[in-house]
């Protein structure tokens, strides 16, 4: 199958085709932004040669090699009630920016006798603060938590980037639950009653640390990465029943993080004009709202969209978050990749 007729037809113009239900407003509007990009583009022939290597993988994999697991209980809070689906919400309020300046050692804590980073390093210290009795699911202690007190959470080899940031983050999380939600984020899920556009929607345009948006060329784009991974989340923790049940999954876009450019970029399918690459070659800082970092983060909504198309075409289905996870744990080994781009902000 060659790869133009991968996009429906050979004289197909667009691929960027749109689903029906674009009421999530990412993928129809981070379109037009990839479309006009003069620095970030995607390479079609490298998102089929992708979608090929995975489905070449795929069939060697045996049965007994199951997928990653998709929910640690190690590292993530569980107990199958409001607590959790409240901490959960905590998670991905304060899931971001855990890289450190060029040359500098990055943040990592000590957790039964592992030494963590990253993300991983942040859920596991948000399981640890609850298992030493610290109330990270009650609304009313997060609207007035301290500096200090989250300094303690995340103590480890040195401060946490943003530490400030996650405190506001963590506070708004509180006053919103109690004001709006009666103090559980459940009864925000019961809302939206299974829709995960709904959902993701409902957490932007009430918590204003998630409304993930910018402007390039004065049209909004939306890409709501924090919103949308704490949908994906609950749904992985409650292994799409109770509060993970949802019957639009599927209509999740990929989430625009850091890691997920690098990952797609190692394997050429998205690329960068050569004086941005250069500057993140360099590990320099890519201002927040640019063009450049809304031409990286469009490219990668659309690349994640284009990459489960092509899986599609070759009858191995699945959703853009599952692609996202697949993508992002490939992230986690990423020495011998390039470096992501580096963006300080609350936004993933
Ligand atoms: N696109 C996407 N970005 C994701 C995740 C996750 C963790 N979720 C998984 C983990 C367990 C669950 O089963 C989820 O599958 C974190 N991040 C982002 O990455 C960055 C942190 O990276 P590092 O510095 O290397 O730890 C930061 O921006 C963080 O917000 C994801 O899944 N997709």
């Amino acid at each position: 199958m060659t790869e133009t007729s991968i996009w429906n037809s050979i004289d197909d113009e667009d691929i960027y085709t749109l689903p029906a239900d674009s009421r999530l407003g990412v993928l129809s509007s981070t379109k037009s932004v990839v479309e006009q990009g003069e620095r970030v583009w995607i390479n079609t022939d490298q998102v089929v040669a992708l979608s090929e290597q995975w489905i070449v993988e795929d069939n060697q994999r045996t049965e007994l090699q199951a997928s990653p697991a998709a929910w640690d209980e190690h590292y993530h809070f569980f107990d199958g009630t409001e607590r959790t689906v409240n901490w959960l919400l905590l998670l991905d309020a304060l899931n971001f920016c855990f890289w450190a300046e060029a040359n500098q050692p990055r943040w990592t804590i000590e957790y039964e006798g592992e030494t963590l980073n990253g993300y991983w390093a942040e859920a596991a210290a948000l399981t640890r603060a609850v298992k030493e009795g610290i109330p990270l699911w009650d609304a009313e202690y997060l609207s007035t938590i301290s500096s200090e007190t989250l300094a303690q959470i995340f103590r480890g080899s040195q401060p946490i980037p943003l530490l400030e940031q996650r405190v506001n983050n963590a506070r708004e999380v509180g006053h919103v639950l109690l004001e709006r939600f009666d103090g559980q984020f459940s009864h925000a899920i019961e809302q939206a009653q299974h829709s995960a556009v709904t959902l993701a929607l409902l957490i932007a345009e009430n918590f204003p640390s998630f409304h993930d948006t910018a402007l390039y060329r004065k049209q909004e784009v939306r890409f709501f990465k924090r919103a949308q991974i704490c949908v994906a989340d609950l749904h992985s923790a409650f292994k799409g029943q109770q509060w993970g049940t949802f019957n639009d999954i599927d209509q999740l876009t990929a989430f625009a993080d850091y890691k997920l450019p690098q990952v797609l970029r190692h394997y050429h399918v998205i690329e960068y004009d050569p004086t941005l690459a250069e500057l993140i070659d360099n590990q320099e800082l890519l201002k927040a709202g640019s063009e450049e970092e809304i031409e990286i983060r469009s490219a990668t909504i659309w690349a994640c969209e284009l990459l489960r198309r092509a899986m599609s075409k070759r009858g191995k289905f699945m959703t853009v978050a599952q692609i996202d996870q697949r993508l992002w744990l490939l992230g986690q080994n990423s020495a011998e990749m390039r470096p992501y781009h580096r963006t300080r902000t609350i936004y993933y």
